[in-house]
């Protein structure tokens, strides 16, 4: 196992550690959220008494197979703590989520838990948002005049692909990565996308109060 992925499994796995018996419990999406979920896993093979939220498709797939009790929002309002990942973790903690295209239900499920712990490897915490292409979720009607929209604000979007056809979300959206440089005033920029008809979500994740968990490549894990 190479050094950044054994940083995202002591992340997940810290963060796995704050989950005890009887809570509602968020389970993120990527490559740093999958070490959580596994360890939640083994501690539900143990005895852990929990049942949880999926943020993706792929998430609950990987919870099911591990025999971790799924719930929706059909039965349950509120969640104790969510565990999720992030591309970009500025220093006065705002977030860039959806590289893995989650970021809706991402968002969803953060805002509904009371607890909300981010994880990640060192390379995601920076000094200011922007270097990692922000994604917003559209609606593919019309897309193109939301791609005009972000360019007119200074933007530079791509359509997200996969096999040379539009990436469709979980909730069949698309989804476009834009560049804007630095983003020095995260919360105005997600208010005047989300003020575009179209525009489902943004990935920018503002003043959430998360707790956030970083591994180092050295295999020091720090709690901010
Ligand atoms: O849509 C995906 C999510 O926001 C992920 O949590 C984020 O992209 C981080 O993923 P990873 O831990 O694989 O870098």
């Amino acid at each position: 196992m190479d050094t950044i992925t054994k940083a995202k499994k002591a992340a997940g796995e810290k963060a796995a550690s704050l989950v005890q018996s009887g809570m509602l419990v968020g389970l993120g999406t990527g490559s740093t959220a999958y070490w959580a979920i596994e360890k939640i896993g083994q501690m539900v093979k143990e005895g852990l008494n929990i049942r949880a939220v999926a943020t993706s498709v792929a998430s609950e797939q990987q919870a099911i197979a591990l025999g971790i009790p799924i719930t929706s929002f059909s039965e349950v309002q509120q969640l104790d703590i969510d565990i999720d990942g992030a591309d970009e973790i500025s220093e006065d903690l705002q977030i860039i989520k959806g590289g893995g295209g989650a970021l809706l239900r991402e968002k969803i499920v953060a805002h509904a838990s009371r607890k909300k712990v981010i994880v990640a490897d060192e390379r995601k915490y920076v000094r200011t948002l922007g270097k990692f292409p922000l994604p917003v979720e559209i609606i593919p009607f019309g897309w193109e005049l939301v791609f005009k929209s972000v360019q007119a604000l200074k933007g530079s979007p791509t359509l997200r692909t996969r096999e040379d056809k539009p990436y469709i979300t979980d909730n069949g959206n698309y989804i476009i990565d834009c560049l804007f440089g630095s983003i020095e005033n995260p919360e105005q920029l997600h208010h005047q996308l989300k003020a575009m008809t179209g525009v489902v979500e943004t990935g920018l994740f503002i003043n959430l109060k998360p707790t956030v968990i970083i591994a180092f490549e050295n295999g020091e894990v720090k709690t901010i």
